[in-house]
């Protein structure tokens, strides 16, 4: 049975101004926050379009990799990386702890595809022998 009554809004129906403390503040104040809130929905969708924009690139190092049968992660890079946006955050008065486990977990999230374009990629190989010879 599927609960109508409990309705979880998605991207289609988005309402801006979706608030829980509509009643509890006054109407400048609810101004006010709608109006940061804006900020904070137009800044959100640019982390979205940024993310799928990398997401692109790894992919590419995925196959890439995947080709040439290279390990899913470089730890090397991944701590110059990670040093550098340390460095970047301190200068952002962002947390730099922050700015690492952020990365730290999108990072994470690409070596899983890695190792599944690479399992994917040797699957194929071993179904077409000559394929993997040329590899
Ligand atoms: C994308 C790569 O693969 C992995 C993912 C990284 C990333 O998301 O930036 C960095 C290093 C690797 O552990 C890469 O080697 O460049």
């Amino acid at each position: 049975m599927t609960q109508h009554n409990l309705h979880t809004p998605d991207a289609d129906d988005y309402d801006p101004s979706a608030s829980s403390l509509a009643d509890q503040v006054d109407q400048s104040v609810m101004a006010e926050l709608l109006s940061i809130r804006s900020s904070i929905d137009n800044i959100d969708a640019t982390l979205v379009y940024l993310l799928a924009e990398r997401f692109k690139a790894t992919q590419k190092v995925g196959f890439l990799k995947a080709a040439h049968r290279l390990p899913a992660g470089d730890p090397g890079r991944e701590a110059a990386q990670i040093a550098r946006l340390r460095r970047l955050a301190e200068d952002a008065h962002l947390d730099p702890a922050f700015a690492e486990k952020f990365l730290n977990f999108i990072i994470g999230e690409v070596i899983r595809h890695h190792e599944a374009i690479a399992e994917d990629h040797e699957a194929a190989s071993g179904q077409h022998p000559q394929a993997s010879a040329l590899a």
